[in-house]
């Protein structure tokens, strides 16, 4: 969220819920940038739940409602089903949204891709992620994004640590934006 962006919807508290019962672990745990930490929020067992799924689609779309953006993606494996959420939301309400997947290696048989699915060449995108700690892996997305063409237009996340992600992400020249805190979680 930004400080505009306050109001709570039924949706996005639902998804605090979902996200508090299936994805928040206590515990000491490495994360992906290395650091330590004392607690980890599971997002893929929020994000490729059944019921939490298609609230994560209608909330993430929300959350940059006023963004504009024809395509959506990130850095797998995370991002994933958080972008087809997103595509699937949109077609729920008669809208088009495509998505891609940024490999984080180019596939090197087949058509050798490092970004999948829609063209992104020329196109204004939305960089998506389930949780962003350092905000390096969205940052790796990005730069493949641009390096392939698009046009970033911004980054949206699931779940924001509140541990640098912003900071590295605006100076990246890009707006930032989240649906749930970590203290939304009781966490932090
Ligand atoms: O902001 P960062 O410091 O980059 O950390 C956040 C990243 O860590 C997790 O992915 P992970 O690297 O565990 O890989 P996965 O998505 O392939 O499971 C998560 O899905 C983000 O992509
Ligand atoms: O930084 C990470 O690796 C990370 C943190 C977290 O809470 N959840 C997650 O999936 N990854």
């Amino acid at each position: 969220m930004t400080a505009e962006q306050t109001a709570p919807t039924d949706d996005r508290a639902a998804l605090v819920e979902h996200i508090r019962r299936l994805g928040v672990v206590h515990g000491r745990v490495t994360l992906a940038s290395g650091r330590e930490a004392d607690y980890y929020v599971d997002m893929r067992r929020v994000t490729l739940d059944g019921a939490a799924a298609p609230v994560v689609g209608r909330v993430m779309r929300e959350l940059v409602a006023d963004w504009d953006f024809d395509a959506v993606g990130g850095l797998t494996l995370g991002a994933d089903p958080v972008a087809t959420a997103m595509l699937h939301a949109a077609a729920a309400t008669g809208e088009r949204l495509d998505a891609f997947v940024v490999r984080k290696e180019q596939k090197s048989h087949g058509m050798q891709r490092l970004i999948e699915g829609t063209e992104v060449a020329g196109r204004r995108v939305l960089a998506v992620e389930d949780t962003s700690t350092t905000g390096g892996s969205v940052l790796t997305a990005v730069e493949a994004l641009r390096s392939a063409g698009a046009e970033v237009v911004g980054v949206a996340v699931i779940v924001d640590r509140d541990t640098g992600a912003r900071e590295k992400i605006e100076a990246a020249g890009l707006p930032y934006r989240w649906a749930v805190s970590a203290a939304d979680l009781g966490l932090g």
